[in-house]
């Protein structure tokens, strides 16, 4: 569903998405998507000024933007959309949500659960990046708060980033921090980042990284002041959008194609891979001792 805001600025809701099949269109698959009209449920919010072309998606999945299947299948359809529509010309992500970008994977979604709605999620997942890694359209994301693990993977997906300057935000891949793997695809679009030895300590130690630290090793490539990020992106997208689009977008996917058709070769091979390691015993339990923790924190 669209609405006019202003003028030249649709507003661009999935509202309760649905998707009949599979996942998005990419590579060999494709998918109908339909939307129903229920914006109010909706866990993003695109903005598309049709003036400049610049589409701005918030994730507002409260509390910490933590990417489940349905908000992962929204985000999706979205991107999806956007790709599709002509008038719009990149895209810039960031959240509406205070203080998180977003807090990667939802943990929930990994414990407990059968190997039915594990598989089902970790689809969702190869999805979301496959649609993002691989997006024909500029990407930019805002990050305008700390983004720990899918939440970093996302960011790393895009074609810039750009980083507030808060010392209290990080960002980085934790996972064996959680006792968990970040998969082949996950590490790789790190490495095609950061580059090989620093991805390998990152990776290992499960670094996160404040603002200042990931602008040292690439991980982002810009830090300005909060209030600025949003504005820097968008002047940042002026200067893609003045590159010739057909030139700028084969030489994006050669940079990042063989990494993607890495993954749309072993697809079912990954999904079996992650059911039968987050099946594990030790692992639901490293995962459960985690959640605790996170749950003390507070107290
Ligand atoms: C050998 C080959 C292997 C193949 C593959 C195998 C394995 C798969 C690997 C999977 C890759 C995983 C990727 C991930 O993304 S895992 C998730 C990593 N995320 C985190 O570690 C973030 C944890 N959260 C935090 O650090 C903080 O919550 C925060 C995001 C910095 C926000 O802090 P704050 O504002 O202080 O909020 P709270 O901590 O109070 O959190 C609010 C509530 O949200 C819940 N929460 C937070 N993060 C998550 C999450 N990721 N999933 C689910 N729930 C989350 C938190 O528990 C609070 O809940 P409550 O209000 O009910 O207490």
């Amino acid at each position: 569903m669209a609405a006019v805001l202003r003028r030249g600025v649709k507003l661009i809701s999935s509202g309760s998405s649905q998707l009949l099949s599979g996942g998005c269109k990419h590579g060999r698959t494709s998918t109908l998507c339909i939307s129903s009209s229920r914006p109010s449920s909706s866990k993003i919010n695109v903005e598309l000024d049709s003036s400049t072309g610049i589409a701005v998606m918030r994730f507002q999945n409260p509390l910490v933007n933590s990417l489940n299947l349905d908000f992962l299948t929204e985000i999706c359809i979205s991107l999806e959309k956007l790709e599709l529509d002509k008038s719009c010309r990149g895209v810039i992500l960031t959240s509406a949500q205070p203080k998180i970008f977003s807090a990667g994977l939802d943990i929930l979604e990994m414990y407990g659960k059968n190997p039915e709605h594990y598989a089902a999620f970790w689809k969702s997942v190869q999805e979301i990046w496959l649609k993002l890694y691989g997006y024909s359209k500029i990407t930019i994301a805002a990050i305008n708060g700390s983004s720990p693990a899918g939440g970093c993977l996302i960011a790393l997906t895009a074609d810039y980033r750009i980083m507030a300057d808060n010392p209290r935000y990080t960002i980085g891949l934790n996972e064996t921090q959680l006792g968990i793997v970040a998969p082949f695809w996950f590490k790789d679009t790190m490495l095609n980042t950061v580059g090989h030895r620093t991805a390998e300590l990152s990776l290992q130690f499960g670094l996160m990284y404040t603002p200042s630290d990931a602008l040292k090793i690439n991980l982002v490539d810009l830090v300005v002041p909060e209030e600025q990020v949003l504005s820097t992106a968008t002047e940042t997208m002026t200067k893609f959008l003045a590159i010739p689009g057909h030139a700028r977008e084969i030489s994006k996917s050669m940079m990042r194609k063989p990494v993607v058709d890495r993954l749309l070769s072993c697809r079912d091979a990954d999904i079996k891979n992650f059911v039968s390691f987050i099946s594990k015993d030790s692992i639901q339990k490293s995962l459960g001792q985690y959640l605790s923790m996170l749950k003390q924190k507070k107290s």
